[in-house]
């Protein structure tokens, strides 16, 4: 795209009514999944007007124009040895190239913005997390308000999506501090009625933990658990294995806390599904939480397996980085 053709960032906050604009440095599409997910959770959480935007098609000359009641969030991915994705060249030249045409503006003109960022690395790479540190340091230095911390994710270590939810909560709980920003209830969120049954416990068969992400396994997350601090317990259920009653098993460091006759449960469904004929022979490859809807359509076709019905081959791969990461 030429010069020309870019667009200007605050204009175009404008004309779409946006309260906070996310840019996505992606080579291979996971930074950009993560400005989604972020867009969505913004509009979710608290009606902001989210706009999820490719830098590529922005002039970033002009950034000292966007409104001071706006927030701009960097999600940006390195490649190479220590470089910007190929959508974000224009956005680091203008940012933290070598003579940057913001600095003509004067020695902080970029003192009305405040931006979030978090960036996507890799620890085994030398210049780790480069491009998030270096438009951070850049944008400092130009006079910017960085809202929260910098977030690094570790593709290496294989906690980039702890490292990101982890950011994300307190990212949001820093722009709170900042802007007039409104908690809204999350949709599709279901209070169950709580069933207590002391003749169960944690090793019962019948009781599934569901699989537990890295914090949770670490013990950093902490209560007191509610829609706005959800326990995360990644998990899959099979209608043809479980009965309606039975499918929600809470695990057992469940917060005890927060049931109080109800439980908020938000479901997020997904379209990922066994093929439709049972016969189909199925390789998986689930690497990390990845393998909990491959354990779901085990649990599925085994129970079809037992009503006597015929079932497909199916092979599981399942790897992780360390053996100590092998949590099941
Ligand atoms: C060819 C290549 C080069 C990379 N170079 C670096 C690097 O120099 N520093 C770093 O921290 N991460 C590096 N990474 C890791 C990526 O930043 C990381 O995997 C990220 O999650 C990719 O995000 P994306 O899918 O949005 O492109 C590299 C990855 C690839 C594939």
């Amino acid at each position: 795209m030429s010069e020309s053709s870019l667009m200007d960032i605050s204009s175009e906050m404008e004309r779409l009514d946006a309260d906070c604009i996310i840019f996505y440095g992606s080579e291979t599409g996971t930074a950009e999944s993560y400005a989604t997910r972020l867009a969505a959770d913004g509009r979710g959480r608290f009606s902001l007007g989210t706009v999820v935007a490719n830098p590529a098609d922005y002039n970033f000359d002009r950034l000292d124009k966007v409104a001071s009641d706006k927030s701009v969030v960097f999600v940006l991915a390195t490649t190479g040895d220590g470089e910007p994705t190929e959508n974000a060249t224009n956005l680091f030249d203008s940012v933290a190239g070598e003579a940057p045409a913001l600095l003509g503006l004067g020695s902080s003109p970029l003192q009305s913005l405040q931006f979030m960022i978090f960036g996507l690395g890799d620890s085994t790479h030398d210049h780790y997390n480069a491009m998030a540190r270096r438009i951070n340091h850049a944008l400092v230095r130009l006079g910017a308000t960085r809202i929260g911390e910098l977030g690094e994710g570790d593709d290496g270590e294989g906690t980039l999506q702890e490292d990101f939810l982890a950011w994300k909560e307190k990212a949001w709980a820093a722009l709170e501090h900042v802007r007039v920003v409104r908690r809204t209830n999350p949709k599709h969120v279901y209070a169950l009625d709580v069933v207590e049954q002391p003749c169960l416990s944690k090793d019962s068969s019948t009781v599934y933990a569901g699989e537990h992400d890295e914090q949770q396994l670490k013990g950093s997350t902490s209560g007191p658990f509610d829609s706005q601090n959800p326990f995360i317990a990644p998990t899959s259920t099979s209608p043809a294995a479980t009965s309606p009653t039975t499918r929600a098993t809470t695990p057992p460091e469940w917060p005890r806390n927060s049931l109080q006759g109800k439980v908020p449960v938000h479901i997020r469904t997904s379209s990922f599904r066994l093929p439709a004929d049972p016969l189909c022979p199925v390789i998986m490859v689930g690497p990390g939480t990845g393998v909990a809807p491959f354990r779901a359509f085990i649990r599925e076709r085994m129970a079809l397996r037992l009503r006597g019905a015929q079932v497909g081959p199916m092979m599981l791969f399942f790897g992780c980085r360390r053996l100590r990461r092998r949590a099941w």
